[in-house]
């Protein structure tokens, strides 16, 4: 493991050889950061990402020693979908992170049916309060145009998605690349967290990484990492 520091933007890069190394590490470090807040507060908050990278962490968090009827699992972020959509985030936890040990964990989905994702944006914001903020532990994943949670750089409204001081916990999303419409946390409510990593595999993605990192860069995922108040850890596998 080393660190690497690209202009302001600061992260500590962690490589591994092969992607069920990185699911397995990623999955101790994950676990070791929910029990150190379940002894100090008696619960823990965990926010994942979707799409096609996790499946393979989530197998391993799932097998993993924890208190997890004393854990909450979130959504990053979510395709505007049911749960048994193939593109349901929802559907991917549940199929593979809401099992064997891990089945014991609370889920709470950011899809319900609504009039407008709007109006289901605005429910969830509302609702998600009740939950043990700030959040312990986020695994964020990035697209390779730079995107992160569904921060899209052609959202219609990505300054407010990324306003530090955002006082809403969820928000709705437009953004053409994006295909359906979104719901994502905040970029305020993720970079609170404890701790914050970047799961992202394969050579077309670090350098997507390093891209959208570079000098003079304004994606997403570097709005994010200059944002947070300590490195955000990025785990990376070939
Ligand atoms: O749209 C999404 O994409 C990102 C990255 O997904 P991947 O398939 O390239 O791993 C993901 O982090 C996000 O949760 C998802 O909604």
């Amino acid at each position: 493991m080393a660190r690497e520091q690209l202009s302001d933007v600061r992260y500590g890069w962690n490589g591994f050889a092969d992607r069920q190394d990185l699911a397995t590490a990623l999955a101790g470090e994950i676990a070791d950061r929910l029990t150190s807040a379940i002894a100090k507060r008696g619960t823990a908050l965990l926010a994942v990402s979707g799409g096609t990278t996790p499946a393979k962490l989530f197998a391993a968090l799932s097998t993993t020693p924890i208190d997890w009827d004393k854990v909450t699992v979130t959504l990053v972020d979510e395709r505007f979908v049911p749960p048994s959509s193939p593109r349901s985030n929802a559907g991917l936890v549940a199929a593979n992170l809401l099992q064997n040990k891990a089945a014991a964990a609370r889920f709470v989905p950011l899809y319900h049916e609504a009039a407008s994702i709007e109006d289901a944006a605005a429910t969830d914001s509302e609702a998600l309060k009740s939950l043990p903020w700030p959040l312990d532990v986020v695994i964020l994943g990035m697209g390779g145009d730079g995107h992160t949670a569904s921060f899209f750089p052609d959202a219609g409204n990505l300054e407010e998605l990324l306003d530090p001081v955002s006082q809403r916990i969820v928000l709705p999303v437009h953004a053409p690349s994006g295909g359906e419409p979104r719901l994502t946390l905040s970029m305020a409510r993720i970079v609170a967290a404890g701790f914050i990593a970047i799961h992202i595999e394969g050579e077309d993605k670090r350098a997507a990484f390093n891209g959208a990192t570079g000098p003079g860069a304004k994606k997403p995922i570097r709005r994010v990492l200059e944002a947070a108040p300590r490195p955000i850890e990025v785990f990376w596998a070939p």
